[in-house]
């Protein structure tokens, strides 16, 4: 047990590193990332204290470059996942018993790693797997990674040190016990910021946990596996399985001792999972928590009083960052007719700059989308308003999936709101914009409350600050993460909670104590120093 109340090391968010031509970042990348491109990896599971290798391999394939083959990574069974949850209920109480300070040790020290001698690898794996730019895997797999696990160590101990008052005689007491039985993460592809962070905040709070990554990202999914080992994560507590996932999300869900389900994707997928744990509520031996953070229309308004450079800059950032695959993404906007034409006329500049090819070539600002579905799902959305009467595709709309998934920036304009695209996640570089009449700005703030079934992310531009205030009320249930004269991405941890409400998942905000919250079960302890001996109330039948 502690002998002393510890304070954690706190260094705020992690620095994100330049990669200016000739910087030694760079070079150590580029080194990196050519090297790995040429290896074969082998991507196993890891189960208790083994590291399974099936022998049933699935291909990784560089999204940017599909013909060339990086690495396989071993499909595992039912079977494994039952032994998954084995070993993790098998490591629950030695886990579950260790000083805090202890996990938090593990999981500062797998920050450090990732900063320093992981960070070229970790970021060259998810540049060739998930096809990140450089810097968009420097903000991802390095320095989002590396704060929820800092952060996290910060508010873990917020929580801990978060205790009840106490009266004369008595004492207080919380204990904030894990979640009893095993905790279940499904992760997607996008992050290996949230891959790495649903798993580790859960094991964080003295939970075990079963690890379910997706499929599309598992290059980047071993190395955090390598990192928390390396680090001193002990066998059993954080359990890799590369399984399907409906059979997976089964074998756990139906399980008497599942005790929480941390799910980061689609809104589709979750829904059902959601349903399925409620089916299965007479099995569980504990109400199982379900923390579920999934997609997203996240749109821009645009007032006549903004500035239309800001806002053609936003929506390219916004809407075409890694290909448009976040799901904070800009995907629908609408913008004031007065300042359309020169909106439009930027962002035209803007996209006849931008190159699109590997991320190898650090020039290149838009790679390739994830896969096969997603690039014919862009696709489709393109071809589509190529040939309404209600849409026109007026910059960009070049597709071409010779090489790699590459599309191209793309800009729809719909007169008619509520147009597929503005209503459709689609998660690639396609964004939709409805111009408005200047003087019907109230009523397109409600079109953009009523449009979308998702809440995730929002962002309003303008320059008048009762129009702003007008914004943020007419908004307040239409975005999570809202946002004023800034593109809608681009949450930072520990300074924008991130998360949506509405069909965009339970809000319970990644990398904040409260969705630490989530995956604890407090006992409340009240200790009596002098333990009344007599039944009798002091005063009881006295007159
Ligand atoms: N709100 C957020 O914080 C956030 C963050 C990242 C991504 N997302 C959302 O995630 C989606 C993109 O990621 P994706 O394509 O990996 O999502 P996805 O839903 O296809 O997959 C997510 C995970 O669920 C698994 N899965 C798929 N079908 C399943 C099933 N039937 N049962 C159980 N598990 C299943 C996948 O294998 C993967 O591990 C988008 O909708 C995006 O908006 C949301
Ligand atoms: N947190 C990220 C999005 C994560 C979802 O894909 C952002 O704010 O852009």
């Amino acid at each position: 047990m502690p002998k002393g109340i510890y304070q954690v090391p706190f260094v705020g968010n992690e620095p994100v590193l330049s990669y200016a031509p000739g910087s030694a970042e760079r070079k150590e990348l580029l080194a990196t990332y050519k090297k790995m491109y040429q290896e074969i990896v082998e991507v196993p599971q890891y189960i208790g204290n083994k590291i399974v290798k099936s022998g049933n391999k699935g291909e990784i394939r560089p999204p940017h470059d599909h013909q060339h083959i990086v690495g396989y990574y071993h499909k595992g069974t039912q079977e494994d996942v039952k032994e998954a949850i084995n070993e993790a209920l098998k490591a629950r109480k030695e886990w579950a018993d260790l000083p805090w300070e202890q996990r938090a040790s593990i999981f500062l020290k797998a920050a450090d790693l990732i900063a320093g001698p992981y960070r070229a690898r970790i970021n060259a794996a998810t540049m060739i797997g998930q096809s990140k730019n450089a810097f968009q895997a420097e903000i991802d797999s390095a320095c989002e990674l590396i704060d929820f696990l800092r952060f996290n160590v910060e508010f873990m101990t917020q929580i801990y040190a978060d205790q009840p008052i106490s009266s004369e005689g008595i004492w207080n007491r919380v204990e904030y016990r894990p979640l009893e039985g095993f905790t279940f993460a499904i992760t997607p592809f996008n992050f290996t910021a949230i891959s790495g962070n649903l798993p580790a905040c859960m094991a964080m709070m003295g939970n075990v946990v079963v690890w379910k990554p997706s499929d599309k990202q598992v290059y980047s999914a071993q190395v955090i596996m390598e990192v928390f080992k390396e680090a001193g994560l002990p066998d059993g507590v954080i359990n890799m399985v590369l399984t399907g996932g409906a059979e997976t999300a089964k074998t756990c869900i139906e399980h008497p001792d599942f005790a929480g389900l941390h799910f980061t994707g689609s809104t589709s997928v979750f829904k059902a999972l959601w349903k399925q744990i409620g089916d299965n509520i007479n099995t569980h031996k504990t109400y199982p928590r379900i923390v579920g953070e999934t997609g997203g229309k996240d749109f821009v308004v645009a007032h006549g009083s903004s500035d239309a450079k800001e806002v053609a800059t936003a929506l390219v950032r916004g809407a075409f960052e890694y290909q448009g695959q976040k799901c904070s993404a800009a995907s629908r906007a609408y913008i004031a007719k007065s300042i359309w034409p020169a909106v439009k006329d930027e962002m035209k500049k803007a996209l006849d700059s931008i190159s699109v090819g590997s991320p190898e070539d650090f020039s290149n600002f838009v790679t390739a989308v994830i896969d096969k579905n997603s690039f014919d799902k862009s696709k489709g959305y393109i071809e589509r308003a190529q040939a309404s009467s209600e849409a026109e595709v007026v910059l960009g709309g070049t597709c071409d999936d010779s090489v790699g998934y590459f599309v191209h920036p793309t800009v729809i304009e719909t007169t008619n709101p509520k147009y597929e695209s503005m209503v459709e996640e689609i998660f690639g570089p396609v964004l939709t914009v409805y111009v408005f009449e200047d003087e019907k700005w109230e009523e397109t703030l409600e079109l953009v409350d009523q449009t979308s079934d998702y809440a995730l992310t929002g962002a309003i531009f303008a320059k008048d600050r009762y129009v702003l205030n007008q914004g943020m009320k007419a908004l307040e249930n239409a975005a999570g993460n809202f946002y004023i004269n800034d593109k809608p991405t681009g949450a930072v941890v520990g300074q924008q909670p991130f998360g949506g409400a509405r069909a965009s998942g339970t809000n319970d905000k990644a990398g904040s104590a409260m969705n630490l919250m989530r995956w604890i079960s407090v006992r409340t302890i009240k200790e009596t120093f002098v333990t009344p001996k007599d039944y009798r109330y002091p005063f009881l039948g006295k007159e």
